[in-house]
């Protein structure tokens, strides 16, 4: 079932020409010029996915994610999430998403974030039951415990980054736009936020679109990618296939019996630590390549891998920018 599609949006922003010299006038009437942020993008999402977005630095991910959450109108397109159209800002369509910047701060700074979630429970309308069985849910997959009670100013970013994306989360949403959930967290927390967005998806069968520049995100929850260049989609397709298609490299990670020295005709890139063998080899060739080993060296083990994701990754958003 198709629970977000989007079909042919443009959002453009009019700014002001800066440089132009001073006056009433143009004080009054300033000259504005038109911003293309995002244009002629179209794609969907389908119940229970988890859609990683990935782009260079202004390619237009969180101006596609404001629109599609509602807080921004497109210029020109379509877009229908769970049968609404965003902007139109339905109740019943804002108790069924939620955006989660994290950059945004929505927790009050002096009171605890407990405060805020009961703020949230009224504005939601969550009956004392769900909140209850739900605070105790987010309580266990974010660990919250007795962070929740302290003022928030007192938390560490970690601690904070944590309640506020539980408080996103109270009225239990079918679809998370989440931009950068896990920015400027160390690696535990990082890991933290990674397993509530798996966890959660699991249990709801929710739908996610999930941008980030760190790629252990996309790569760790993510199986299909949209990847964003000058407001244009460059990719959409399986993650995996990035790696297919666009990677012809292997490489064969082979343990030796004995520490014989291994030559393989043709084989420049090939290294050799005592008993262990890396050689990388175009996908072509390395089902050859292993068959001369195996046939010639006392084998232990073999294993033939692709190129770490991360680095497929980051090479393709780099085209897509200088696309
Ligand atoms: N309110 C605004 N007014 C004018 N231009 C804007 C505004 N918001 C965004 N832009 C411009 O639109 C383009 C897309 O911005 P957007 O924030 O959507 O990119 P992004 O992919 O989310 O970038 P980042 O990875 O840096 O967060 C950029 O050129 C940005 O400068």
């Amino acid at each position: 079932m198709t629970v977000i599609a989007v079909r042919e949006l443009s959002r453009h922003y009019r700014v002001r020409i800066s440089g132009q010299r001073r006056g009433l006038r143009r004080l009054l009437r300033p000259r504005l010029s038109t911003v293309p942020a995002v244009q002629d993008v179209s794609f969907s999402v389908g119940a229970g996915e988890i859609v990683g977005f990935v782009g260079p630095n202004g390619a237009g991910k969180t101006t596609v994610l404001k629109c599609l959450s509602g807080v921004l109108h497109p210029t020109s397109g379509a877009i229908d999430v769970l049968g609404f159209t965003p902007h139109q800002r339905q109740r019943d369509f804002l108790t069924r998403i939620t955006l989660v910047m994290g950059q945004r701060n929505q927790l009050l700074w002096d009171l605890p974030a407990w405060d805020s979630f009961l703020a949230n429970q009224a504005i939601y309308s969550i009956g004392a039951a769900d909140f209850r069985t739900t605070t105790d849910e987010l309580t266990e997959l974010l660990s919250l415990g007795s962070v929740l009670h302290k003022p928030v100013r007192q938390l560490s970013l970690g601690e904070r980054a944590r309640c506020e994306l539980a408080a996103a989360m109270l009225h239990r949403p079918a679809v998370l736009f989440l931009d950068e959930p896990t920015l400027g967290l160390d690696f535990d927390a990082q890991d933290a936020v990674r397993s509530f967005v798996r966890d959660y998806v699991r249990r709801h069968a929710a739908t996610v679109l999930l941008t980030s520049h760190y790629l252990d995100d996309i790569t760790s929850l993510a199986s299909r990618v949209l990847i964003i260049g000058s407001g244009r989609i460059a990719y959409d397709g399986a993650l995996g296939d990035l790696v297919g298609f666009e990677h012809e490299e292997r490489v064969l990670t082979v343990q030796l019996e004995t520490a014989e020295p291994v030559v393989v005709p043709g084989m420049d890139s090939l290294r050799q630590d005592g008993t262990t063998v890396v050689i990388r080899a175009s996908r072509a060739e390395a089902s050859a390549v292993a068959a001369h080993i195996l046939n010639h060296y006392p084998v232990r083990d073999i294993a033939i891998a692709g190129p770490p994701l991360d680095d497929v990754l980051r090479k393709k958003i780099t085209k897509a920018a200088r696309a």
